[in-house]
C-alpha cells in the first residue's frame, strides 16, 4: 500500500472560480500548470476517481500547511489566511488511481461566509476536520463544523427524494501540532472521545510539521472510508466502541472504529442493523464478526458460527427454552417460587 508520488497539480475548476469567486495562491510553491501525470501518459489507469475532500477548521490550525505537505511532501511555515483554494492531486492509493480535489477552506468565517461554507460542504464527498492541540476553542468549534456537515449532507439527500437521509460521508477529525507539548490544551483522550461523541470515522493526532508520513495518513483513511462509503452508499457504519487502536511510531496515533481500517489488513466492516458487513473479503470473517458491534446475544456469539451451522446452512437445534414445562417435566431450579394464577388467567368458570 505505497503512496506512489506524482507531479503535483493544482488547478481551480472555472465554475468553481465563477461560483466562489476563488483566488490563486500567488505564494504556493507548486506547478500551477496542470502536466499530465505519468500514468496517465501511459495510459495504465482505466477509471479516474474524483475524491473531493474539503479541509475544515478554525484559523490557524494547520489546514493549508497539510494539504501543501500532503502534496509536495514540504512543510511550509506561512501563507495568506484569506485564501480558498482547490488543489488537485494525481495519486495512487492501494492500487487504485485516484484524482484527490482538495479543497481547503479559509478558516476566517462572517456570518456572509456561512451560505458559502454550506454550499462548500454540500460540494465535498468527505472532509477533515480539523483542531490545534494547542487551541481549545477550534477543538470546541468542531463541535459546530460538524453539525454543518450533518445538516447539509441530510438536507440535500432529503431534497432528492431519497428516503435514506442519514448522512454517512466520511469525516476525519485530525488534532494537529501534537509538537508542541508544553503548550498542548487538549488531550489525546479528549480527541478521541470528542471523535466518539461526533461519529467520525476516525481519528489522528498528528504534527503536520514533525511528520509527512501521519499526514499521508490522513489522506489515505479519507480516501479508504470514502471507498467504502461510495461503495455502499445505503449503509450506515457502526459508531459502536472503539477497539482498534494504532499508535505510529513517530508518536502520531490515530482511533478507528470497531474492527475498521486500524488492523494489518485494514479491511471496513458495515453494519446495518444487525447485520454485518466486511468491505473486501466475505470469507473468513468469524474472528472479525465476532468483534463487530451486532446485537446478536454475547452467548450466541461464544460459539463460532460455522460450528453452529450445518453444510446445509441450517442451525444445528438449541436446548429448547420452556417458558412453562411441560406436563410432567419437573423445573430445574427447584428454589424457584411458583407463580400463583390470577383469576382472570384461570378464566371465570373456574372453580374454587
Ligand atoms: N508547531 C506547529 N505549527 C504548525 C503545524 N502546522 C501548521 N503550523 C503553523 O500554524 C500556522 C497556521 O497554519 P496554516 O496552515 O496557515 O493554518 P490554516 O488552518 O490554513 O489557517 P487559515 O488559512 O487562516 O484558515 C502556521 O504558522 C504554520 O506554520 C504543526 O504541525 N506544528
Amino acid at each position: 500500500m505505497q503512496l506512489v508520488e506524482q507531479q503535483p497539480e493544482i488547478y481551480l475548476p472555472t465554475s468553481y472560480l465563477s461560483q466562489r469567486n476563488v483566488i490563486k495562491c500567488p505564494s504556493c510553491p507548486m506547478n500551477t500548470t496542470s502536466p499530465k501525470s505519468s500514468l496517465a501518459k501511459l495510459g495504465i489507469h482505466t477509471k479516474q476517481k474524483s475524491l473531493k475532500v474539503m479541509v475544515l477548521g478554525q484559523s490557524g490550525v494547520g489546514k493549508t500547511a497539510m494539504v501543501v505537505r500532503f502534496i509536495t511532501r514540504r512543510y511550509i511555515g506561512e501563507y495568506d489566511p484569506n485564501l480558498e483554494k482547490v488543489y488537485t492531486f494525481n495519486t495512487t492509493l492501494d492500487n487504485d488511481y485516484v484524482q484527490f480535489d482538495i479543497l481547503d477552506a479559509t478558516g476566517q468565517q462572517n456570518e456572509n461566509d456561512c451560505s458559502n461554507l454550506e454550499s462548500n460542504i454540500r460540494w465535498a464527498d468527505a472532509f477533515i476536520l480539523m483542531y490545534s492541540v494547542t487551541d481549545k476553542c477550534s477543538f470546541d468549534e468542531c463541535n459546530r463544523l460538524k453539525f454543518l456537515i450533518n445538516y447539509n449532507k441530510k438536507r440535500r439527500k432529503l431534497g432528492s427524494n431519497n428516503k435514506d437521509y442519514m448522512s454517512d460521508v466520511p469525516v476525519i477529525l485530525v488534532g494537529n501540532k501534537n509538537d508542541q507539548t508544553g503548550d498542548r490544551m487538549v488531550s489525546v483522550e479528549e480527541g478521541q472521545r470528542r471523535f466518539r461523541e461526533l461519529s467520525c470515522a476516525c481519528f489522528h493526532e498528528i504534527s503536520v510539521r514533525e511528520s509527512v508520513d501521519q499526514v499521508q495518513d490522513v489522506f489515505r483513511d479519507v480516501f479508504r472510508f470514502w471507498r467504502v462509503s461510495s461503495k455502499n452508499p445505503k449503509l450506515k457504519r457502526s459508531t459502536s466502541d472503539v477497539q482498534n487502536e494504532a499508535i505510529s511510531p513517530d508518536s502520531g496515533c490515530s482511533f478507528y472504529e470497531t474492527a475498521s481500517l486500524a488492523n494489518e489488513t485494514r479491511r471496513s466492516f458495515l453494519v446495518i442493523g444487525s447485520a454485518c458487513l466486511e468491505e473486501n473479503d466475505h470469507s473468513e470473517s468469524n474472528d472479525d464478526m465476532r468483534s463487530s458491534s451486532l446485537n446478536s446475544s454475547h452467548s450466541e456469539l461464544e460459539t463460532p458460527f460455522r460450528s453452529r451451522a450445518s453444510t446445509d446452512g441450517t442451525l444445528l437445534s438449541r436446548p429448547r427454552r420452556w417458558r412453562y414445562p411441560p406436563p410432567g417435566c419437573l423445573l430445574p431450579h427447584t428454589n424457584r417460587v411458583e407463580r400463583r394464577m390470577s383469576i382472570s388467567t384461570r378464566g371465570s368458570n373456574a372453580s374454587y
